[in-house]
């Protein structure tokens, strides 16, 4: 087996007649009823109780209780007490946490129609210069047409279109693997930026010209840092990359990419570009969320790779077995490599990357099984708690992806189902975060020999197992 490897370190009428008028009255009477039945659910719901939770103090509630720093670690040991949903009280805001996949399913998604808002990110939006970013919309016109914007780029066939371009990043990700072994993360970081710069502005270069395209910290560092930067970053981000592919486009000199569908689709006959803000605000949320996350998955890969060589050698065993080290692998492997398949689940589900969710908010008053959720309510969802609990998975710190195979009772969700969050509000970059990581995954084993780098001690120097805390979680990994 060994022999094949290398060692590395998204109406009409004018008139009304009598029946009309009856019509009419009928609909007004009807919209009283509504109206009143509205009120008077909302207000026998108030007298509802709300989901039980830790008791805070007067005005505060419990801000301080909850720690800035990993809150979810602190909401998980909180759900052992109060349940699936506890209720939160901080500085006035009303705020459930939801630490099931059936409850944050029950509500998210089959009530989507209601939890889709986000909570107000004013200082962010407004003057931090992020109004741009579908991430952080309001549920309404500009979500909308951004997010029709990345579906048509994201959706499952247009994913499928660009499964060539990510072979090709493939091959050249496990080139520089094979010259430079020990650069793992530079050449992730590097591979998942030029896959998204090709899929959003048709950007195509070669590893070193990538560094020119965006501004190295945009490409070359991670969410956090660029979010410290702000403004400045923004711009860089958004308007920068825009204002070239627009040029590009008008030129006749762009590649075929999400930009230029975008363009071409919304440039009226006299040059005026509709929905321009919209369309430059779905390229630069697009890079900047798909960047990062799919970063720190195949980080986290390497990492169980590293601590788990038995998992490893197992994937092996099975992948030379299919290919008997003839070819490399494609995606229409993907189906006969299903120990593969579990250990893509268990990758997200180990050390899931965005650990507390993204925060939806309720636009109207609620009852879930007898507890009033009011409308504002900023409604969390506890991927942790929902991915490392010993009910659905037991003994979860351990990188077990057999679970996948063997022992998971059907009731309980994949972790692909939690993963990328609920509802309207779902990742709709899922599926392309799913082909890369694999792709990336299923070359790596197939190809290289994953294992810790040695310190001049001749020691195994393991990866730090504690993650960088941002939005997304990162690791601090040097393999
Ligand atoms: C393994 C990788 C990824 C994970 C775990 C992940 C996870 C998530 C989660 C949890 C959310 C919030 C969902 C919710 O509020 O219910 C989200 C939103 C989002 N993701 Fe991803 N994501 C990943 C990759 C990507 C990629 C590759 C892209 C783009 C190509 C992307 C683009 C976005 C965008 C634009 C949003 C905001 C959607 C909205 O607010 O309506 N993500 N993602």
């Amino acid at each position: 087996m060994d022999r094949f490897r290398s060692n590395i370190s998204i109406f009409q009428s004018t008139s009304l007649s009598v029946f009309d008028a009856r019509i009419i009255i009928c609909s007004f009477l009807a919209f009283c009823a509504v109206g009143l039945y509205q009120r008077l659910r909302s207000y026998a719901s108030s007298s509802l109780p709300y989901p039980p939770g830790p008791k805070g103090i007067p005005i505060l509630g419990n801000a301080l209780q909850v720690p800035l720093k990993t809150p979810w670690i602190k909401f998980t040991e909180w759900a052992a007490v109060y349940g699936d949903m506890f209720y939160l009280r901080i500085l006035g805001r009303d705020v459930i946490v939801l630490n099931s996949s059936k409850v944050a399913y029950d509500l998210l998604h089959k009530r989507s129609a209601i939890y889709s808002d986000r909570p107000g990110m004013a200082l962010t939006r407004d003057f931090g210069g992020w109004d741009f970013s579908i991430v952080i919309d309001p549920y309404g016109d500009h979500f909308h047409i951004k997010r029709k914007f990345m579906n048509q780029s994201l959706n499952p066939s247009a994913t499928r279109r660009i499964y060539p371009m990510m072979a090709d990043n493939a091959k050249l990700f496990m080139q520089g693997l094979l010259r430079e072994p020990t650069q793992f993360q530079t050449l992730n970081r590097m591979y998942a930026g030029a896959n998204i710069l090709m899929l959003t502005y048709g950007h195509q270069e070669t590893d070193h010209e990538l560094v020119g395209w965006l501004p190295h910290f945009v490409w070359g560092s991670r969410f956090s840092d660029l979010m410290k930067r702000m403004k400045a970053a923004t711009y860089q981000a958004s308007a920068v990359p825009y204002n070239a592919i627009k040029q590009k486009f008008l030129n006749g000199t762009s590649l075929p990419c999400m930009a230029t569908t975008l363009l071409e689709d919304n440039t009226k006959p006299n040059g005026i570009v509709e929905h321009e803000f919209a369309i430059l605000g779905s390229l630069a949320s697009t890079y900047i969320a798909g960047a990062d996350t799919t970063v720190a998955t195949l980080d986290t890969f390497a990492i169980a790779m590293i601590y788990y060589p038995e998992v490893q050698r197992e994937a092996q065993r099975l992948i030379d077995e299919l290919l008997h080290g003839e070819r490399l692998p494609t995606f229409d492997d993907r189906e006969d490599l299903p120990y593969v398949e579990a250990i893509f689940q268990e990758v997200l589900r180990w050390k899931p990357i965005v650990p507390g969710g993204v925060p939806h908010r309720s636009t109207e008053d609620d009852v879930y099984q007898g507890m009033f959720i009011p409308k504002g309510t900023m409604v969390i969802f506890n991927v942790s708690a929902m991915m490392t609990n010993s009910r659905d998975f037991p003994n979860p710190s351990e990188f077990n992806p057999g679970r996948f195979l063997y022992t998971l009772r059907a009731d309980i969700a994949k972790p692909e189902d939690i993963a990328f969050g609920f509802g309207r509000r779902i990742c709709p970059g899922r599926h392309f975060a799913d082909a890369w990581v694999w792709l990336a995954m299923i070359n790596m084993l197939a190809l290289f020999e994953i294992s810790p780098e040695i310190g001049l001690d001749g020691k195994p120097i393991l990866p730090d197992l504690e993650y960088e805390e941002g939005l997304v979680r990162c690791e601090n990994l040097d393999i």
